[in-house]
């Protein structure tokens, strides 16, 4: 069976998050895509970030519809900040006989090289890049490299922050949430 992981905060999930996997499950060779809820991703401060089951249950809330896409709180017990090499050796032993491929956005493609062993990841694993409008450069060891496999989805130009910036704002993002996790959002106050 062929995962894509796809790791984030997820705070919240919002539509960008879910087209894009979607996409990657009806256009590419992948059975599943894996939502990977990230504690503390070790280039984020912790500073609003909701707990981690409650960032779960959004992801869970978000993909209880979709047959192919699934919630993993994979890292929930490994150390922090949460570094994907070590994730994926956990996730190697756990299912010796799944292949598990990354899925990111070219913006996180640009910083890949300052991720701990990322040659490791690379020799691995496949990467499915999405675009991304971003700054910067993708450095240029990734350009036609074998295990990193472009994908034409569509950009979704959203963020997390943006969503609870709005919320702050007291402002209706109902349209940028999956439905129940609009509404679960709304009933539990979060972000106010
Ligand atoms: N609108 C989007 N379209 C496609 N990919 C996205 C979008 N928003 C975020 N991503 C990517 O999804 C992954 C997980 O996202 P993350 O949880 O960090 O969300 P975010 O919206 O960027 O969050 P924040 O604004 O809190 O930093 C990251 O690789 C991020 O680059
Ligand atoms: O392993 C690393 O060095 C590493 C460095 C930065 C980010 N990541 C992973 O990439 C995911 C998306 O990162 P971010 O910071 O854009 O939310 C995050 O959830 C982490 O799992 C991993």
């Amino acid at each position: 069976m062929k995962i894509g992981l796809y790791f984030g905060t997820f705070n919240p999930i919002h539509v960008g998050h879910l087209t894009i996997a979607n996409h990657l499950v009806e256009h590419s060779d992948l059975d599943q895509v894996w939502f990977v809820v990230t504690p503390l991703s070790p280039f984020k401060k912790k500073s609003s970030l909701l707990d981690n089951y409650h960032r779960l249950e959004m992801v869970h809330l978000a993909t209880k519809d979709y047959d192919k896409l699934r919630p993993s709180d994979i890292e929930f017990g490994l150390k922090e900040p949460n570094y994907t090499i070590d994730t994926l050796t956990y996730l190697f032993e756990k299912h010796p006989n799944y292949e598990f491929s990354l899925i990111m956005g070219e913006d996180n493609l640009k910083s890949f090289h300052k991720w701990k062993n990322y040659e490791l990841i690379l020799e691995n694993h496949s990467i499915y890049v999405y675009p991304r409008i971003s700054e910067g450069k993708i450095d240029t060891q990734f350009n036609d490299h074998s295990k990193i496999i472009k994908v034409d989805a569509p950009i979704m130009e959203l963020s997390s922050t943006f969503i609870r910036n709005e919320i702050k704002d007291g402002k209706n993002v109902r349209p940028m949430l999956p439905e129940h996790v609009w509404q679960f959002i709304d009933e539990m106050n979060f972000y106010r």
